[in-house]
């Protein structure tokens, strides 16, 4: 079966400047492009984290905001995800465009978000969300979906009004990056790679082979 990689669709195209100095404004403009391209959410990212063990678990979530501080998402503080964080302040996100068969990959210590920005971004959250929130404890068994609906119903009338304020178990992390990978696919599986790396105030330009 033939990749949708592997079909060289970016042969023969200028390749971005790899040269580019600042790689937050690289990822900036592919997310653009991205999300031009495509109907799906280019925010969505894997994110990889690991426990006190080492062991690794990856999922899916939406990066809401890239700058010079790193990557944001949004998340229960209380969730697996959370937990492997607690033990372990390190993650790597990967993102996949396949319109544009390219891939960034980032790596570096999170953090969590002041709550002040958790608080901003939960508000500007549909309510549906917000009860979802408050309803689920992310991570945990669930018996029945009965459980969570009650939950649900729960909250509802705990705030009956718009006021919904953010849960204290949920909020923000931050990915600084250490290391910031673009991949774009090239004929005869000879992929472009460039690869940057925190230097102090700046970053060490390279390519990888394929
Ligand atoms: C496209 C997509 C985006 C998602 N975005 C988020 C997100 O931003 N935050 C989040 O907590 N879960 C998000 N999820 C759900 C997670 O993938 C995951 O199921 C959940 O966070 C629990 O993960 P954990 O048990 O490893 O902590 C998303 C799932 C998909 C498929």
């Amino acid at each position: 079966m033939k990749s949708r990689a592997s079909n060289g669709k970016n042969a023969g195209m200028p390749l971005p400047p790899s040269a580019a100095p600042d790689p937050i404004a690289r990822f900036r403009d592919a997310l653009a492009r991205a999300a031009a391209a495509s109907p799906h959410d280019a925010t969505a990212a894997a994110l990889a984290t690991a426990d006190a063990h080492g062991a690794p678990s990856v999922r899916m979530v939406l990066v809401k905001s890239a700058d010079a501080r790193g990557f944001a998402f949004f998340t229960n503080r209380e969730s697996r995800k959370a937990r492997d964080l607690a033990a372990n302040p390190r993650a790597a996100l990967c993102f996949h465009w396949p319109a544009l068969e390219e891939q960034v990959r980032v790596e570096g210590a999170v953090t969590p978000l002041p709550d002040a920005e958790a608080d901003a971004y939960f508000r500007s959250r549909p309510r549906e969300s917000r009860l979802g929130a408050w309803a689920s404890r992310q991570s945990a068994p669930l018996g029945d979906r009965a459980e969570l609906e009650a939950a649900v119903r729960a909250v509802e009338a705990r705030f009956p009004g718009d006021d919904l304020p953010r849960p204290p178990f949920w909020g923000g992390y931050l990915v600084a990056p250490e290391r910031i990978e673009f991949w774009r696919s090239g004929p005869g599986r000879l992929h472009h790679r460039t690869v940057y790396v925190r230097r102090g105030d700046g970053w060490e330009v390279g390519a990888l082979q394929p």
